[in-house]
C-alpha cells in the first residue's frame, strides 16, 4: 500500500517530522472524498505539502528524492526545516537563496490549496446533490411516501466503519444498493431483523484536535451527522487508548453542534475489532453462540436475565456473557438474539448502548442490527408520544 495513511506517516515519522505534523499528514488523508480529489488530479504529496504549510506556516517540510531530487514527496529523505534555517534534524538549511525557495514553494502549496478547496467544494455539491436525490426519492417509492432512518456511522479513523457497514449491509437480509451505489458510494440500506429499512452512512474518520481551518472540509460529513437518526459510533476496542479516541469524537460531535441529549439518546457505540481482544478460542465459542464476550459490564446486563428460550448471566472478571438454554443445553443464535429484547428495555431507561462487534469476523452483527431497530422503534414512539 505504497500509498496508505500508514506508511505515508510512518515514513515521515521515520524522517523525524513531528508528530503534529503526521496527525496533519493523516487528517487531510482522511478528508473524505479523497479518492475523488486523487481522481482529479490531486496527489497525495501535494495534501502532505499542504498539511505542512497549513499547520505550521513558518516551517516547511523537504524531501531528498532516490536521484538526490528536492522536492516535496514521499520517496525519499524528509527533513524538517524552518524558514530561518534551523533544521530540526541537525542540518541546516542555506539561508538567503532559501528564503526565495520557501517563498516560491509557499506560493506553490497556495496555488495547490486553492485547488483543493474549489474541488472540495465541487465534491461537497456534489454530496449535497446526492443527498437531496436521496431524500425525494428517498425510497419513497418503496416504502408508499415514507422517508428511510438515516444512520451516520462516525468514529475515529481507522477504527473499521467503513468494514462494519460494508459487513452490516452484507449480513443484512435483504440489499439492495443499486439505487444508492449510484447516487451515493457511501451509504448503503440494509434492513433489520423487523424488516424496517435503513440507510448507513459511512462518514469520514475523525482524529483529536479537529484543526478549525478544515471543519469546512469535513462539511459532507458532517451534514450527514447533523441530519442523522441515528449516529453509530465505531471504537476500535483494541487501540491502547480506545477511551481517548472515543472522546476525542464525542468532543468533535459536540464541537460541529451535535446536542449532548442526541449524544446521550441517539448514539450507539459499536466496539469494534473485538477479534484482536480476545484469544481465538473465546471468538469460536462467541460464533457458536453460547457465550457473547463482553467489554465492559455495560455492554450487557446489570443482573441475570432470562427469556423464554434460556437465562442469561455474566462473568465479569471474564467479559463474558454466558447463555444457557433452561434445560441447561446451548442456545441457538436466534435463540439468543432474544435477548435484544431486554437490551430494549435497557435503551428505554435511555442507557447508551454498546455492542461488540468484529467487522472482519462478523462477530456481534446481527446483534448490533437488533439494537439498531430496537433504537428506531423507542425513537419512533417517543415521537408519537410526543
Ligand atoms: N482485526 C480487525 N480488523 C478490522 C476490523 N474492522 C476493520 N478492521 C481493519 O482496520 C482497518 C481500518 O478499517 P476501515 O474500515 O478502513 O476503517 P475506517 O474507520 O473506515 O477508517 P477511515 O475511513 O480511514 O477513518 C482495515 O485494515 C480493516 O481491515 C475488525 O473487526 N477486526
Ligand atoms: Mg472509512
Amino acid at each position: 500500500m505504497p500509498h496508505s495513511q500508514v506508511s505515508n506517516n510512518e515514513i515521515l515519522r521515520e524522517h523525524g517530522a513531528d508528530l503534529s505534523l503526521t496527525v496533519w499528514g493523516s487528517l487531510l488523508r482522511y478528508l473524505e472524498p479523497m479518492h475523488e480529489l486523487k481522481k482529479q488530479g490531486c496527489k497525495y504529496d501535494n495534501i502532505v505539502e499542504l498539511a505542512a504549510l497549513e499547520y505550521k506556516k513558518s516551517r516547511l517540510v523537504r524531501v531528498r528524492g532516490r536521484r538526490g531530487r528536492l522536492g516535496f514527496g514521499l520517496d525519499g529523505e524528509a527533513e524538517v526545516v524552518s524558514a530561518r534555517g534551523r533544521g530540526s534534524g541537525g542540518r541546516g538549511f542555506i539561508s538567503g537563496a532559501g528564503e526565495t525557495e520557501i517563498q516560491l514553494q509557499r506560493r506553490r502549496i497556495a496555488v495547490r490549496k486553492s485547488r483543493l478547496t474549489s474541488l472540495l467544494s465541487e465534491v461537497r455539491r456534489t454530496r449535497s446533490l446526492h443527498r437531496a436525490a436521496r431524500r425525494r426519492h428517498g425510497l419513497s417509492q418503496v416504502l408508499n411516501g415514507q422517508s428511510l432512518p438515516l444512520v451516520a456511522v462516525v468514529g475515529y479513523t481507522n477504527a473499521g466503519k467503513s468494514s462494519l457497514v460494508s459487513a452490516l449491509s452484507r449480513s443484512s437480509v435483504y440489499v439492495d444498493d443499486r439505487l444508492f451505489a449510484t447516487l451515493d458510494p457511501q451509504v448503503r440500506s440494509v434492513v433489520l431483523p423487523s424488516g424496517q429499512k435503513v440507510l448507513l452512512s459511512d462518514t469520514v474518520g475523525f482524529i483529536s484536535d479537529l484543526p478549525v481551518q478544515l471543519v469546512e472540509a469535513f462539511h459532507a460529513t458532517l451534514e450527514e451527522v447533523v441530519e442523522a437518526d441515528v449516529l453509530l459510533h465505531v471504537i476500535d476496542s483494541s487501540a491502547a487508548n480506545a477511551d481517548e479516541q472515543r472522546s476525542a469524537v464525542l468532543q468533535v460531535l459536540e464541537e460541529i453542534g451535535v446536542s449532548k441529549e442526541r449524544l446521550e439518546n441517539q448514539l450507539i457505540e459499536a466496539w469494534n475489532k473485538v477479534d484482536l481482544t480476545e484469544s481465538d478460542s473465546k471468538i469460536t465459542e462467541t460464533e457458536d453462540a453460547c457465550q457473547l464476550e463482553a467489554l465492559d459490564s455495560r455492554l450487557f446486563l446489570s443482573s441475570s436475565q432470562e427469556n423464554s428460550h434460556g437465562v442469561f448471566s455474566e462473568d465479569r472478571s471474564a467479559s463474558l456473557m454466558y447463555c444457557k438454554s433452561h434445560d441447561g443445553g446451548m442456545l441457538k443464535p436466534d435463540e439468543v438474539s432474544e435477548k435484544m429484547n431486554i437490551w430494549g428495555a435497557q435503551l428505554l431507561n435511555g442507557e447508551v448502548t454498546r455492542v461488540a462487534t468484529s467487522a472482519v469476523r462478523g462477530t456481534g452483527l446481527h446483534d448490533l442490527l437488533h439494537v439498531l431497530d430496537n433504537h428506531l422503534k423507542k425513537q419512533s414512539s417517543e415521537v408519537q408520544i410526543e
